[in-house]
């Protein structure tokens, strides 16, 4: 084996000489044995013909010299036995008659001494001895076919042994010189096969030194290996493309990752870094040496670094990507976040990782900013409502482990509004910031101070001991709003109500909580302001009044349990019929008749007026048209409708309006709303413009319960309003109050001035009657002429209606 072995690490050109003459020696060989013996087969078998004629020729020759018993006759037939140096001896026999002995020697050549074995012959035959060295023939000598006697013949083979010597000598000399021949032509048979083969292995190595793959091995011969070199050169191809392509690719990601604004970086299967662009260098600030030498966990802020480290070696172990997000702390501090992935062969087994890492600092900043005003007041940098809901939560939910309460203030500023107004929103704004400050100073920094909008502020006191402690910190805040403030080099002075609840006393739960200070904040309005008040027993009374007429309403709106009545509106000049105000009314089956004056506002806190303002228009609408239908009022008659201001705000309300106005088939002329001042107080601009649109499409706007605001008529000019109504509580004292009757003449006399109608409400008497004819009021609406009517008593109150009657009646 180890032989064998010897033999394979040997050079291809040594094993093919070795071949090549071992083949021709073992053939040459092979070749003179065989030669040998056909030789030695060719001269044993001439020797015998030979030798066997020769023999037959004496014997027949000697017929007569046994007969007659002729020694010298014998002798002499022997004699030309000499010619055949071969033959070395040779012997008649006589066959004797007994008693002699059965044979007799007669001669023998080529003397006496020659050897005759004295064995008789008895057969005819050619006796070769198994040494090889000598053939004896035996021939019969026959006289009338009767053997009368023999002829031996001894032949030596001894010239057959020096043919062979000297064919072998000559086979010698064949042999040396076939294994010359054998070695010049392995040498040119190797140089042919090997040298193609040796170049193939020469550019083999060429190209894996310098990572050269255009070049490509010389093809000699079109044999095998010439197939061989084809292969070859066609896999250098196949490299050579891959490799360009790979290349093209490195390049394309070196080019990419240079020019890249996201770090990349990457890690060879046991986590060294191996390869990091500029990117990387410039977001962690460190040279992209030490990126390599060190890796770039270096500068990650000690809190991230080992989290870091633990998820790197997770995705070691369980090859399974992971996600970055930490701060580093280089030149700068800044927040990455990234993502590192795995790099797979082919065949699955794991190259190494690569990771991005992206700059975020500016977002992070950008979403902290988002998140701080997302909870924070952006004028005074308080907590704002979501914030301070989820604050009063969260210490709601712990409360039960404290045996401490929670004291809740809600807060509005009194008249901020007016102030507000009159001296315009930046110092309203100055204003709110230098209460937040105040208020900030009157607590502690883990109680929580909110604006919860406007002028609205929320005091969360997570911890106190009893509602003494409360107070005392009411006082305190009272006492702090109310010093002065400079504001636009004037001194203000500013008062606040407070309205406080507690938990777990009166509630566990935020809602309820901030429902009850909500209503203990009313309470402290209600008794004149600058002041503070505990939500109290009497106060939850209200507040479970205020729900539970919350919840009939809303059976209400779905039972249908309102209708509409209406009022008719009178000209004080001709008596005419101008239109009727609608009026809702309910019906509750457990309440019995509410009237809209203990229901409206509670609508209006929850919302529910919306869809109770809709079934008004609606109902009105149809009251209208079944009016006109019946032909019971003249084309000019209106219809009026209270909107409120969360209807007001509502953003169908005008397609709602359009809508029901199409389907009953109302000129829009015919259709007025009627607002209450206060409406057109909140959002100037945007009221104008949603009061344009309302004009625009011919409906009538009036102006509700005019003089018991703050407008004035200056303000009300830039409003698009046709009608003022002037309130029930000022013609209600006519003609008993002298001061009611000059503000009535005055709001009728401007606003003739300033080209608007004047509707009077309220109007019970004559004297009123008279009084406002003599203002020159346009319309009139009042008990004096009818009360709100059903429907079936309107029909009937127009049927009968007839101005001239009214004219007389009241003229
Ligand atoms: N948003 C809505 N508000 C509505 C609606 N329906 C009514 N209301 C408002 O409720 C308030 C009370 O209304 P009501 O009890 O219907 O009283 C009205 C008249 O009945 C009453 N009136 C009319 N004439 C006289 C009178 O001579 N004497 C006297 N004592 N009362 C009289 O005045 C009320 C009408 O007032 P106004 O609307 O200001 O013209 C009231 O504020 C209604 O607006 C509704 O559908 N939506």
């Amino acid at each position: 084996m180890k032989r064998l072995n010897f033999i394979n690490n040997q050079p291809l050109a040594v094993k093919l000489t070795a071949a090549c003459l071992t083949t021709s020696i073992i053939s040459l060989i092979i070749a003179m044995i065989a030669l040998n013996i056909y030789d030695k087969n060719t001269y044993k078998s001439l020797l015998r013909d030979e030798v066997s004629l020769l023999a037959s020729v004496i014997s027949n020759r000697s017929v007569e010299s046994v007969l007659f018993n002729d020694k010298q006759s014998a002798l002499n037939n022997l004699n030309p036995l000499s010619y055949r140096s071969s033959i070395i001896g040779a012997c008649i026999y006589r066959v004797n008659t007994p008693p002699q002995p059965a044979t007799s020697t007669l001669a023998s050549y080529p003397n006496d001494k020659i050897f005759c074995p004295s064995t008789q012959p008895k057969a005819i035959k050619i006796i070769e001895p198994s040494h090889g060295r000598f053939i004896d023939f035996i021939h019969p000598i026959k006289a009338d076919k009767e053997i009368i006697g023999y002829l031996y013949v001894k032949t030596s083979l001894s010239e057959l042994s020096t043919r062979t010597q000297q064919s072998f000598k000559v086979f010698l000399v064949i042999i040396i010189v076939a294994s010359f021949i054998a070695l010049w032509l392995s040498k040119i048979i190797s140089f042919k096969l090997i040298s193609p083969l040796r170049d193939l292995g020469l550019t083999a190595r060429k190209v894996a030194q310098v990572d050269d793959y255009s070049l490509r091995a010389k093809k000699i011969n079109d044999d095998e290996i010439g197939g061989v070199v084809d292969s070859f050169n066609h896999m250098l191809n196949v490299i050579e493309h891959e490799h360009d392509r790979l290349r093209e690719s490195e390049e394309k990601f070196r080019l990419i990752s240079a020019s890249s604004k996201v770090g990349i970086f990457q890690l060879n299967p046991q986590g060294e870094c191996t390869f990091a662009n500029e990117e990387m260098s410039y977001i962690t600030g460190l040279p992209i040496t030490q990126i390599l030498k060190e890796s770039w966990l270096s500068v990650v802020e000690p809190e991230d670094r080992a989290a870091l480290k633990a998820q790197f070696n997770t995705m070691m172990s369980t090859h399974i990507p992971i996600n970055i997000n930490c701060s580093i702390n280089g030149i700068e501090k800044k927040w990455i976040s990234g993502h590192v992935g795995v790099l797979r062969g082919n065949s699955d087994e794991i190259l190494g990782y690569l990771g991005s890492i992206n700059d975020v600092t500016e977002i992070r900043q950008a979403q902290t900013q988002l998140e701080h005003m997302a909870f924070y007041d952006t004028l005074t940098g308080l907590a704002n409502r979501r914030l301070f809901r989820n604050r009063l939560e969260h210490v709601l939910n712990n409360l039960s482990r404290s045996k401490h309460s929670l004291g809740l203030i809600l807060l509005d500023l009194d008249h901020f509004k007016e102030i507000n107004d009159s001296m315009g929103h930046d110092a309203g704004d100055r204003l709110l910031t230098i209460i937040s400050e105040r208020l900030q100073q009157c607590v502690r920094s883990s109680d929580t101070v909110a604006r919860l909008g406007g002028d609205e502020f929320a005091i969360i006191l997570p911890i106190v001991h009893d509602s003494i402690v409360i107070s005392t910190i009411a006082e305190k805040i009272i006492e702090a709003i109310h010093r002065p403030i400079q504001l636009q080099e004037n001194e203000f002075r500013i008062s606040a109500s407070l309205g406080i609840a507690m938990a777990p006393d009166d509630s566990s739960q935020a809602e309820e909580l901030i429902k009850q200070a909500d209503m203990a904040l009313y309470k402290a309005k209600d008794t004149g302001r600058n002041n503070y008040q505990f939500f109290t027993d009497d106060i939850n009374q209200k507040l479970v009044t205020h729900l539970d007429l919350v919840r009939d309403l809303r059976l209400a709106i779905s039972n249908e349990e309102f209708h509409l009545v209406f009022q008719p509106q009178l000209c004080l000049n001709s008596y005419k019929l101008t239109g009727f105000e609608a009026l809702i009314r309910w019906t509750c089956p457990k309440r019995g008749f509410v009237p809209p004056d203990q229901f409206i506002n509670t609508a209006e806190d929850t919302g529910l007026i919306i869809p109770i303002g809709r079934l008004v228009i609606s109902k009105a609408c149809e009251q209208l048209k079944s009016l006109i239908q019946e032909q019971l009022v003249a084309d000019n008659v209106v219809m009026t409708v209270n909107i409120s201001a969360k209807q007001f705000q509502d953003e169908s309300l005008i397609s709602h309006i359009k809508d029901e106005l199409q389907r009953n088939n109302i000129p829009a002329h015919q259709f007025e709303i009627e607002l209450t001042e206060s409406i057109l107080m909140e959002n100037i601009d945007e009221v104008i413009i949603k009061l344009k649109q309302i004009q625009q499409l011919g409906i009538l706007i009036s102006i509700d319960d005019f003089g018991t605001g703050y407008s004035s008529l200056g303000y009300l000019k830039q409003l698009p309003v046709n009608i003022i109504k002037v309130d029930r509580s000022f013609v209600s004292d006519i003609p008993e109050s002298k001061d009611d009757m000059e503000i009535t003449a005055a709001v009728i006399a401007m606003a003739h001035k300033l080209n608007y109608l004047v509707v009077a409400e309220g109007v019970e008497t004559q004297e009123q009657l008279n009084f406002l004819r003599s203002c020159k009021c346009n319309y009139g609406q009042g008990y004096l002429f009818s009360k709100p009517l059903a429907s079936q008593d309107l029909l009937a109150f127009c049927k009968n209606y007839s101005a001239t009657s009214i004219s007389q009646q009241y003229s």
